[in-house]
């Protein structure tokens, strides 16, 4: 398909738009167009890199970062709370969105987690309704022995995953020492994996499958996977990239608004399209918000202000953002140990190349993170309680909206079995001291070798706001993020990073890294709580899970989409991206989005 193609266009009557080639975008058009008679069209405002080998090679990915081609690049608004710091917003600019750029780790939510959703007024939300997505959108395939020998006590069955899905994820088959001291380190701490977190429960260390096609060690993300060859033969779907939505056209109708059509500009010409049956939008959590604004849905006070009439007047729309912050720690590794940061000599580089271009395999072809989920283990238990209570505290007053994510939070907490921090371990340098530039921060700049140890506070209570700036459509927004903002969230994210040093210097880990060797993060050992909480201060970044800015909830509660997904005071709008979160879940969140989009579709298509 010619995606960048207008011909015939004003032509065709399309049953539904989907706003946004990406991740959920993709999935849902697909799912849509198996139906032969409805028509869709998918409006994707950034390039059609399918075959770029940026997007196609996995470890190439940060070299995607920042290019507007495939790029976003936001930046948020200084950051008080962070001193002034800014944060960077890739996201992905091209068909497949951010699954094109992203850093392939397929991490699944967990069942409290989900639960949690339910419970905030979500009916059909739950763990038990929504795990079969979680398989739905992917096939899975096994570790092979000599990976499962080199990682003891690796919890992993074949009849627990995803057989039939268009994404396929697998594992590496090159990971270096310190992947299989993580699991005995964990060990020896008294922590060995408990189970596979497809199962929605346990605690411990874990092999993050990658979004990685075993067979062509290429990405498998939302476009190869949901806009293949041979999906693109749908006579009923129709693709155009580079075309930027500008606002939906909505009328009035038995009092609500109903979507007629979508104005979007492609090069220097708008075009307005008509609709069928519904608007999707799946232009994720940063810019589904902007759309809505752009077209009169959101706080009115905002949009008159910035000369847009307002139709559906919704505070809530752009407010609720969440994403996970993340600290990472840098340790020098034992002389003669290898790195990630080996590949700054550029024979290095071509060698894993050249071994790539080969047989697919080595560093490049993989995803090279291994993880764990743990409670709050240097948190006794009067604290955690004096913890709790500060969090009460802090809720007093609060919005009924905030009063109850707080509620459902404190809930997760509470729950002895549930994860309150993702570990990550990365076997190269980050420097987030360098940012906010991404290419600085992956830029392997600091001389010597190096991994990094990461802490992911797995259900922050600290929220953000994304809103239009102008009424200009090709203005980016105010990207407030707003991590740490909560007190709670600096002290449980100090208590997480302090026990990182414990990691560094547990067995067999500790002999693996050079003793008294460099120290990216701080040059001392951090023991003193406060002194840790500064040190997240200067060193958190965002790790791109923006998620909640139109999160399904009542509406008095904050909400902006309804259980069926559509926009309060609309008819005929829903939302199918991250945006829609009510609570950012546990872990990497690209297999919550495309399970949310699976079950989006599945709703669609009941309903239409
Ligand atoms: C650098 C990076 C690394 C990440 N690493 C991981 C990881 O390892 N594991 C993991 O699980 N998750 C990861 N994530 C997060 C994950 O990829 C995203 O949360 C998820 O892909 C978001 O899906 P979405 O459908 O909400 O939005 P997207 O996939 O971002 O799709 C939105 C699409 O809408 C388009 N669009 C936006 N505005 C308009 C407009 N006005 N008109 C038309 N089109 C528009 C965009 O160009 C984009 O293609 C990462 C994200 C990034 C950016």
């Amino acid at each position: 398909m010619d995606t960048d193609s207008v011909i015939g266009l004003g032509e065709t009557i399309f049953d539904f738009v989907v706003v946004g080639g990406g991740t959920s975008g993709l999935v849902v058009a697909n799912r849509l167009t198996e139906l032969p008679d409805v028509r869709v069209l998918v409006l994707e405002a950034g390039t059609n890199r399918l075959t770029d080998p940026r997007i196609l090679v996995p470890g190439l990915a940060p070299a995607s970062y920042e290019d507007p081609d495939f790029d976003w690049d936001f930046r948020s608004i200084p950051q008080e709370q962070l001193h002034g710091r800014q944060l960077v917003g890739s996201k992905g600019r091209t068909l497949g969105g951010s699954s094109a750029i992203n850093l392939g780790m397929i991490i699944y939510p967990s069942q409290t987690g989900m639960n949690a959703w339910e419970q905030l007024g979500n009916p059909g939300w739950g763990w038990p309704e929504f795990a079969p997505y979680l398989r739905k959108f992917h096939t899975a395939t096994g570790p092979s022995d000599s990976i499962r020998a080199f990682f003891n006590g690796m919890q992993y069955q074949q009849r627990d995953q995803g057989c039939d899905g268009p994404v396929q994820v697998s594992f590496g088959d090159q990971y270096m020492p310190y992947h299989a001291a993580w699991f005995e380190t964990f060990q020896s701490l008294g922590y060995p994996s408990s189970a596979d977190p497809i199962k929605g429960g346990g605690i411990g260390p874990f092999v993050s499958p990658g979004a990685v096609d075993p067979a062509t060690h290429t990405r498998s993300h939302a476009g190869a996977a949901y806009f293949s060859e041979s999906v693109q033969q749908r006579p009923n779907l129709r693709v155009v990239t580079g075309a930027l939505v500008e606002r939906l056209i909505l009328e009035h109708r038995n009092g609500s608004a109903v979507a007629t059509g979508v104005q979007f500009s492609k090069g220097d010409r708008t075009y307005t399209i008509a609709v069928n049956k519904e608007v999707i939008l799946a232009a994720g959590a940063t810019q589904t918000p902007q759309i809505l604004e752009l077209s009169g849905i959101g706080d009115d006070g905002l949009l008159r202000i910035l000369g847009i009439d307002p139709v559906v007047n919704n505070p809530s729309v752009g407010e609720n953002l969440q994403d996970h912050g993340v600290v990472s720690f840098g340790y020098e590794v034992a002389d003669g140990m290898p790195s990630g940061d080996m590949a700054r000599d550029p024979t290095v580089a071509a060698a894993a190349m050249a071994e790539y271009q080969k047989n697919g395999s080595g560093p490049l072809g993989m995803v090279p993170m291994v993880s764990a989920f743990m409670p709050c283990l240097e948190l006794p238990d009067e604290e955690r309680a004096q913890l709790l209570q500060r969090m009460d505290d802090l809720s007093q007053g609060a919005s009924r909206a905030i009063l109850k994510q707080s509620q459902a939070v404190r809930q997760l907490l509470n729950d002895p079995n549930e994860p309150t921090v993702q570990y990550i371990l990365a076997p190269f340098q980050l420097l987030p001291r360098a940012g906010p530039s991404p290419k600085d921060i992956f830029g392997l700049g600091h001389p010597g070798f190096f991994i990094s140890i990461m802490s992911l506070l797995s259900h922050p209570l600290s929220r953000g706001s994304v809103h239009i700036r102008s009424n200009n459509p090709g203005d980016s927004p105010i990207l407030d993020h707003g991590i740490l903002t909560h007190p709670v969230d600096v002290e449980l994210q100090a208590r997480h990073s302090l026990w990182m040093e414990k990691i560094a210097e547990t067995q067999p880990m500790a002999t693996l890294l050079k003793e008294n060797g460099q120290r990216l993060h701080t040059p001392e050992r951090l023991t003193d709580l406060e002194k840790a909480e500064e040190a997240c201060k200067e060193l958190v970044l965002s790790m791109y899970h923006f998620s909640g800015t139109c999160a399904m909830m009542p509406r008095e509660d904050g909400g902006v989409v309804d259980p069926r997904l559509k926009v309060y005071g609309t008819s005929n709008i829903r939302i199918v991206d991250a945006s829609m979160f009510p609570l950012v879940p546990r872990g990497n969140i690209q297999a919550t989005v495309y399970a949310v989009a699976e079950k989006a579709a599945d709703m669609i298509r009941q309903d239409v």
